[in-house]
């Protein structure tokens, strides 16, 4: 594999004043994050709201410092880059944000939207520019006299359609996208992700995308990190991660998947317990206050992100025991077999740590941790 972009140890805290009283609190949003992203991969970062992605797609870009770590690009550690050499990179390194509606400046036209990555770094002149900034549009499935319009005439998906063409505006080889499309209403998402991996084939880009749940890169993916409380708890190629997963966590997230197609119904989550506290993150595994499987080693040794061969790496120290449900490759729902595994799971998690009741029999059974 050719790493294009590489986390290495990579942290970064954050630490809030108390308004009155009391000592500082620290957050740790990225605590030790390893990664290699490959050129011309998908590469989905995935977690729950707090878990840090969002902190870990801004370090790899440099859009906040670390504090500590390394971001490797082109033989270039981004971490130590003095400010002009970085602003040279950026045209490389792109961004897609969230909100489409509060990250384009209003006051400007879609054409200036577009064109002023390519002022800012100097690209073409400015016939060259507008008529780069037509084909965008075009290829972004917008006309090309839409350049003449403001961001408020046009609807959420067009406007990231906009935030997607200004992206590209510069020729960059990485593109990460923080939720591109979760924003967006449900019916618009999935021509939003079709439209960044033909574009993705088009441009020879690398995608890096931030998800809350595996539902929306599910048929876009080549890889999947998993984060939990700062951490990658799991990384692996995505059929591979749906099909069988390694980590606990990442079987609730599979949980959560909506059974039907797009948008038939909101994902549920299965994930119970304390919700997880970055300030003061649980002793030993930090996903064992919430896991099934947990055992007392769970409770106080920290498992650290290892490999587990054919390109995967799991964080768990039961990780080599336990058979998790993954989907079973099934259309549009899942197979039979899974979805009883996931009524055990959701079952467990909401009571009895120990024993759980068969979906089909009523029969009170001790659960199933291995086939
Ligand atoms: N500027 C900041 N100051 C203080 N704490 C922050 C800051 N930015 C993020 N955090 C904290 O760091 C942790 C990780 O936040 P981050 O936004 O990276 O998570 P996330 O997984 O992207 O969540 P979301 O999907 O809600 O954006 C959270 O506990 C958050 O409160």
């Amino acid at each position: 594999m050719t790493a294009i972009l590489s986390a290495r140890d990579l942290r970064r805290e954050f630490v809030t004043k108390r308004p009155l009283f009391g000592a500082p609190t620290v957050v740790r949003a990225v605590d030790g994050v390893s990664l290699d992203i490959a050129a011309g991969e998908t590469f989905a970062i995935v977690g729950e709201s707090g878990c840090g992605k969002s902190t870990l797609a801004r370090l790899l870009l440099r859009l906040i410092d670390p504090t500590g770590g390394e971001v490797w690009y082109d033989g270039e550690d981004l971490a130590h880059l003095p400010a002009d050499r970085m602003r040279a990179l950026r045209r490389d390194l792109q961004f897609i944000f969230q909100d489409p509606f509060s990250s384009l400046n209003p006051q400007m036209s879609v054409g200036a939207l577009i064109e002023e990555p390519m002022r800012a770094h100097g690209i073409g002149t400015p016939a060259e520019r507008r008529a780069r900034v037509a084909d965008l549009l075009s290829r972004v499935g917008l006309r090309p006299e839409h350049a003449d319009r403001y961001p408020h005439e046009f609807s959420g998906g067009q406007r990231q359609r906009i935030g997607i063409a200004r992206a590209l505006a510069s020729g960059p080889k990485v593109l990460i996208g923080d939720e591109p499309v979760s924003a967006l209403d449900v019916s618009i998402q999935a021509q939003v992700v079709n439209l960044l991996e033909d574009l993705k084939d088009e441009f020879g880009l690398t995608l890096v995308i931030i998800a809350h749940d595996l539902a929306v890169i599910r048929h876009m993916a080549t890889r999947v990190a998993v984060m939990y409380l700062g951490e990658v708890v799991e990384l692996a190629p995505a059929a591979d991660l749906y099909a069988a997963p390694k980590h606990p966590y990442t079987e609730t997230l599979l949980a959560a998947i909506p059974v039907a197609a797009w948008g038939a119904r909101p994902a549920r989550t299965l994930v119970e317990g304390d919700p997880p506290n970055p300030i003061a993150p649980p002793p030993g595994c930090r996903f064992h206050p919430r896991c099934p499987y947990a055992t007392d080693i769970c409770r106080t040794e920290r498992p650290v992100l290892t490999d587990a061969g054919e390109g995967r790496s799991v964080a768990c120290h039961r990780a080599a025991e336990l058979s998790l449900a993954g989907l079973d490759g099934a259309e549009p729902g899942r197979s039979p077999a899974a979805a009883a595994r996931f009524a055990l799971y959701a079952r467990a998690m909401a009571g009895d740590p120990d024993k759980t009741n068969d979906p089909e029999t009523g029969q009170t059974q001790p659960r199933q941790t291995g086939d």
